[in-house]
């Protein structure tokens, strides 16, 4: 599902590499810890999935797709097939929960029939039954993460990519959220989960891809967070 073909990149009058000669191979519905220190690379290996950047050397394919090759006009697409929840929720602020969600899918043209039936089901099975008419302000945090992940899944993408989605949350909010991804990635959704959340990670116990100033030190099924 996801394919990185000896990728580097190197951000422009940057001298240090932010990702070195990665091989990874992610097949679909895996779930994927990538966990590394700050600075390590790992939201850089994200953006470079979603073709928010290009790789200064190396090949990345996504879905069958070598993104390098990929016409502008085909982002929109390909975005379309991944989801994405990040740390900071990223809400409309102004937008009910019901709203939050629905959006994502105005967007990309899908019938108002569609819409009402495809929305209550998605909050209900992230646990937001009956808080579709809330602000966002009106939510706990992990409240708005819940809205966050039916946002990305609403559509039923191919791929969840989640970029620290724990970071803001206490620790039984952020099993929670995990128990959410979890039950997503089980219809069959490829995820990666970027995060620096030991606990989660050694709780979770599924592959784990770490990285080391850009490179991939470790890949371990069933793995843990520390090196054993
Ligand atoms: N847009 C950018 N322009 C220049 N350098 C960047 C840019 N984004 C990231 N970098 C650099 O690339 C390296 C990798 O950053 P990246 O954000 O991928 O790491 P990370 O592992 O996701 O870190 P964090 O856990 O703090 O989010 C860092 O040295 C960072 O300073």
């Amino acid at each position: 599902m996801i394919r990185f073909d000896d990728v580097s990149k190197t951000y422009e009058g940057q001298r240090r590499a932010a990702l070195s000669n990665v091989d990874l191979e992610i097949d679909k519905g895996e779930f994927v810890f990538l966990v590394g220190q700050s600075g390590s690379g790992k939201s850089t290996f994200l953006r470079l999935v979603l073709r928010e950047y290009r790789p200064s050397r190396g090949r990345v394919f996504v879905a069958g797709r070598e993104l390098n090759r990929l016409h502008n006009w085909k982002i929109p697409g390909l975005r379309r097939q991944i989801g994405t929840v990040f740390q900071d929720f990223r809400l409309l602020p102004g937008k009910t929960v019901y709203e939050n969600v629905a959006f994502a899918l105005q967007v990309i043209g899908k019938p108002r029939r569609e819409i009402r039936q495809v929305v209550p089901e998605t909050l209900e099975l992230v646990g937001l039954d009956g808080k579709g008419d809330r602000l966002p302000e009106e939510l706990s945090g992990g409240e708005q993460q819940r809205v966050a992940v039916a946002r990305a899944f609403v559509n039923r993408p191919r791929i969840l990519i989640a970029d620290e989605p724990t970071g803001n949350l206490d620790p039984a909010t952020s099993v929670g959220i995990m128990k959410l991804l979890d039950r997503i990635n089980r219809t069959g959704t490829t995820v990666v989960m970027a995060t620096h959340d030991s606990t989660i990670v050694d709780q979770m116990r599924k592959r784990v891809v770490q990285l080391v100033d850009g490179r991939v030190v470790r890949d371990q099924a069933r793995g843990v967070y520390g090196q054993q």
